[in-house]
């Protein structure tokens, strides 16, 4: 089975949030999917900023870990990557487009292909596990309006189903969000980030609130469509093992700075804990 996006090419999304053909891993690692430089952050003009002067680079379809101890800022500087919390300072590069001047409309065009999956799942609990999924279009970047008259589109629903297929929960399409497990609910939150055919995931702590079974199941999931849709893959978590099991490469704040940035397999869990001292 092809990719989402070879089995369901975009049809009438405008061309500059079509995005690219999707890259073969074993030439990926050539292009950068995302070029952080001189990334600086403090809250309410704070004197100790939560990190200063951050760069990396990641390259396409690379899966990275974000970790450190609380507070040591890697909410933030997932946020402050995407511009969904501003930076104070540094520049931001998405396959080739610089989002550090954008605004608006412009902006969330250019992210329009970076989807976010969060700690919390937050599907509307009324509604179906199908319409759930169908929100991620939402996010393509054509405005309301569009999805609205798309919304109930055949094609539009057969995507929809095709993603829940591809978390393994097309048996659950009619299934009120509500009356799900934690487990199946970030399933869920998945497949609508899938709806946005993104060539890059950030997922903050996707795992926290899942029984240690179902939050390796997530992973996994997280895994094996990275390598299947070849997308790019960041994610904060506090735990050791899944940056070590699920991760390229690592990297590790601390005291405001990148204190750790390489290959997995140049860290073990005790050389890891080094982060939390
Ligand atoms: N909106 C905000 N306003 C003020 N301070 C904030 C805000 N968001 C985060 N902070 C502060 O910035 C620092 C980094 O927070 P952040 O949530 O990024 O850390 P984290 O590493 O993700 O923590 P955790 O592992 O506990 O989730 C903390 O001191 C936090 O209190």
């Amino acid at each position: 089975m092809g990719s989402l996006a070879e089995q369901f090419p975009l049809d009438g999304v405008p061309e500059e949030s079509a995005g690219t053909v999707p890259v073969n891993r074993a030439c990926s690692s050539m292009l950068a999917a995302l070029r952080v430089k001189g990334l600086s952050k403090s809250f309410g003009g704070g004197a100790v900023p939560v990190f200063r002067d951050i760069s990396f680079q990641i390259p396409k379809g690379q899966s990275v870990a974000l970790i450190g101890a609380n507070g040591s800022g890697k909410s933030t500087l997932l946020r402050c990557s995407l511009r969904l919390i501003e930076p104070d300072s540094g520049s931001i590069i998405i396959n080739d487009e610089n989002l550090t001047g954008l605004r608006g409309r412009q902006l969330r065009r250019k992210r329009a292909r970076v989807g976010f999956v969060f700690q919390k799942h937050n599907l509307v609990p009324r509604l179906s596990v199908l319409s759930n999924v169908c929100h991620g279009s939402l996010s393509r970047g054509q405005g309301a309006r569009a999805w609205l008259q798309g919304f109930c589109r055949r094609e539009e629903r057969a995507f929809a189903l095709h993603c829940l297929d591809q978390v393994g929960l097309a048996d659950l399409a009619e299934r009120r969000a509500d009356h799900l497990s934690g487990g199946q609910s970030q399933r869920v939150a998945i497949a609508r980030t899938l709806m946005q055919r993104p060539e890059m995931i950030f997922a903050d702590e996707p795992t926290a609130s899942l029984d240690p079974q179902a939050g390796q199941e997530i992973m996994e999931l997280f895994h094996q469509l990275s390598r299947d849709e070849d997308f790019t893959f960041m994610f904060v978590s506090h735990q050791l093992d899944h940056a070590l099991d699920y991760a390229d490469r690592v990297l590790g704040l601390k005291g405001g700075e990148l204190a750790i940035d390489g290959p997995v397999d140049h860290w073990t869990a005790s050389s890891l804990r080094g982060l939390y001292d």
